[in-house]
């Protein structure tokens, strides 16, 4: 079988949009005190979809939401002649060729993105070639369900994040996520904004359940380590991004001063990326994306470098390219779970582009034995309120 043609589509949202509120989500821009949306650049409005063909008929869809139209030029004009003609199952060299051919800008970010598409698509393809979920080709089932975590909570007034935090509860859900909205810009009173609303989650969901608290890479190491103190009462499962993803020495300072798991990587990339945050000890958590960090090729790698490491593997967003790693992998225990609702930041897009994405229930999700690839497919149902060129 060989690779005949690779496209890429950008899916640009033009549809209703939530808008946000104040103080819904820090970010690492909050250090600079601009006035606006500050998480504007960390929308996902934009997803580009990339499809590549064989001669024997076959379609394997990626997928890729870091910079989405660069990353479209990126796969057309650099990643596609690279694995034109070649056959998908010599995945490992194709991802080498592509890494190293473009290793002088593509080893992390956009490029390292752009690769992950067309690496997912190989993977959906050799999935459907041999009629069997990409999962079966990892490893197989090593869980019977996937334990997920409802994945939201933005910051807001504290009744409606209780109210949230009390729909997950009555849904099943034993695990959630939170977002912080103030930073070191904020002061003391932002701190206590800040806690007032773990304390307020905590009060809803108690502490047989497990509570994630999302920085997003909004904090800096010397608000974190006055931070950690006052959270550790509330038993965090893990602090998430509380410093930029290139202060791999401020996780490490974090990691050592508390008891609280400190987790990251959904801005890092490539197996070389977290040899670095594991041997450093930066993270108690792995949280890759598979559609960022180098597709399922680099992924596989990263979940066993962390198995012998003991660092448990969560991959940034749920979403089925997240799904088959940690479903055939003893090294990751759960997923991160967007429930779907109207479009704000972007991560439940990938509702309105592709079907397939399981819905958990009460709080587990299967993948079927019988769906090959990846087992997404392209949805009809919101092609109104694209834009896709
Ligand atoms: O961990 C996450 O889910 C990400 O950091 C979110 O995608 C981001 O939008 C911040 O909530
Ligand atoms: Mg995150």
């Amino acid at each position: 079988m060989k690779i005949t043609d690779v496209r890429a589509r950008v899916y640009e949202w033009r549809g209703h949009t939530v808008q946000p509120q104040p103080h819904f989500c820090t970010n690492a821009v909050d250090v600079l005190r601009t006035s606006g949306d500050r998480m504007n650049s960390f929308r996902f409005h934009s997803w580009t979809v990339v499809e590549v063909e064989t001669d024997e008929g076959l379609i394997g869809l990626g997928n890729v939401a870091l910079a989405p139209s660069v990353a479209k030029q990126i796969v057309e004009r650099y990643l596609a002649p690279l694995v034109i003609g070649h056959d998908p199952f010599d995945y490992e060299f194709l991802w080498q060729r592509m890494y190293r051919s473009t290793h002088a800008w593509g080893r992390k970010g956009v490029g390292m993105a752009a690769i992950s598409a067309v690496d997912l698509a190989i993977w959906d393809l050799m999935g459907k070639a041999v009629n069997k979920p990409v999962f079966k080709l990892l490893g197989g089932r090593v869980k019977d369900k996937i334990r997920c975590y409802a994945s939201k909570l933005y910051a807001g007034p504290i009744d409606e994040m209780q109210a949230e935090a009390q729909r997950y509860v009555d849904e099943g859900f034993d695990a959630m996520k939170m977002r912080f909205g103030y930073g070191p810009a904020d002061g003391p009173a932002g701190m206590r904004e800040n806690l007032k609303r773990v304390e307020a989650v905590r009060e809803v969901i108690g502490y047989d359940r497990d509570l994630m608290l999302e920085c997003y890479m909004g904090w800096d190491l010397d608000y974190a380590r006055r931070m950690l103190p006052k959270l550790e009462q509330f038993e965090p499962r893990w602090l998430e991004e509380p410093v930029i993803a290139d202060d791999i020495d401020g996780y490490a300072a974090l990691s050592r001063m508390t008891s609280i798991p400190i987790s990251g990587g959904e801005h890092e990339f490539t197996s070389y990326g977290f040899r670095q945050l594991l041997d450093k000890e930066a993270v108690a958590v792995i949280q890759y994306d598979t559609n960022r960090v180098g597709g399922i090729t680099a992924a596989r790698k990263i979940n066993a470098l962390a198995e012998v490491y003991g660092v448990p593997v969560i991959p940034h967003a749920g979403q089925m390219h997240n799904y088959h790693l940690t479903m055939s992998s003893l090294a990751s225990p759960m997923a991160e779970y967007f429930p779907k609702h109207d479009v704000e930041v972007g991560n439940e897009l990938f509702y309105y582009i592709f079907n397939g994405d399981p819905k958990a229930e009460g709080g587990w999700l299967d993948l079927d034995e019988d769906v090959p690839g990846l087992g997404l497919t392209l949805s009809d149902e919101h092609l109104d309120d694209f834009c896709i060129a």
